[in-house]
């Protein structure tokens, strides 16, 4: 079993704070919380300090993903795996892993050239969550929620968070159906806790910056899931993809296009998996009724950096 617990936090960076804030507050409902940045947007849905931070600056990307351990010795135990697979690790300064709110992080990239970083010992705040339309957010041994990541070259990602990272295999779908011809392309599923999938990995042309297809977090009501559909309408954004129910973690989830060219996936009623039983299954549709993706802008991930 893998050293990771979960999902623990998020960094972006973007040309358009205003407008981030626009759709993760007015929006979804999370709450504005305070952090180093002074320009900087930190989100909050729980008892910590942020799950999201959102930075200016003039490229539109991911900064870092977030993913937790238990301890010290786990942290230990994860480095070592990553060192001993040829990559540089970065041991980040007490002041910086304060700024981060861990008692100690560590950084370095995976294959897709995304930077990872792996902390323990999250800082919290203990004050109300004051989230503005009273939803509430699904984390806790669940984590923040799930990623989805572009690469280039997937055999060395789905490799390096498989057998170095210890990420457990949650099942796949064959890009362009189970008939699709020639070799199979798949997004793979992957997950650390009883969240199905915290991680997926989805086959992409090269970008200029790091990138990402969606990140998904959960409400607890199918009601909040409705209610932010109706107020991201309203703000302008676009949906990428109608309400609908995937297949495989049997969520109920709408997409909505956030500033930078990626997606945000809203949703209620993911399930739980119970590892005692689980086997990885490659599901052929990926939703039961609706995720309708004919309104969707083209992704920014799916865009080859020559175009
Ligand atoms: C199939 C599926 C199951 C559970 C999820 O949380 C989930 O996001 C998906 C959709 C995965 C997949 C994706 O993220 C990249 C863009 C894809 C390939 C599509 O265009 C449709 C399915 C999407
Ligand atoms: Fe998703």
């Amino acid at each position: 079993m893998t050293d990771i617990r979960s999902l623990g936090y998020l960094t972006v960076q973007t040309q358009d704070v205003p407008r981030w804030r626009e759709l993760v507050v007015d929006g979804l409902g999370m709450a504005e919380g305070k952090g180093p940045n002074p320009d900087g947007l930190y989100l909050r849905v729980d008892e910590r300090r942020f799950r999201l931070a959102v930075l200016p600056g003039d490229v539109d990307k991911v900064l870092t993903i977030g993913w937790e351990v238990r301890d010290q010795f786990a942290l230990a135990r994860v480095r070592e795996a990553v060192e001993k697979a040829g990559v540089e690790v970065e041991v980040l300064s007490d002041a910086e892993s304060t700024l981060r709110n861990a008692e100690q992080v560590i950084s370095f990239k995976d294959p897709a050239g995304t930077t990872v970083e792996v902390f323990f010992g999250p800082v919290l705040d203990h004050s109300p969550v004051v989230t503005p339309h009273a939803g509430r957010f699904v984390t806790g041994e669940a984590g923040f929620g799930h990623v989805v990541l572009p690469t280039p070259n997937f055999a060395a990602e789905y490799a390096f968070y498989t057998e170095v990272l210890g990420f457990l295999p949650r099942g796949a779908i064959r890009i362009g159906g189970p008939d699709a011809p020639g070799p199979a392309m798949r997004v793979r599923f992957l997950g650390v806790n009883q969240r199905h999938h915290s991680l997926a990995i989805c086959p992409a042309p090269p970008t200029d910056a790091p990138g990402m297809v969606h990140l998904m977090m959960e409400v607890d009501t199918l009601d909040a899931v409705g209610q932010a559909l109706d107020r991201v309408r309203k703000l302008g954004f676009t949906i990428s993809s109608t309400l609908g129910r995937h297949t495989n973690d049997k969520m109920v989830s709408f997409y909505v296009r956030a500033p930078g060219g990626w997606d945000l996936e809203f949703g209620c009623e993911g399930m739980k998996v119970d590892e005692t039983y689980y086997t990885a299954e490659e599901i052929t549709a990926d939703s039961y009724w609706g995720h309708d993706w004919s309104g969707s802008e083209p992704l920014a991930a799916f865009t080859p950096s020559q175009a």
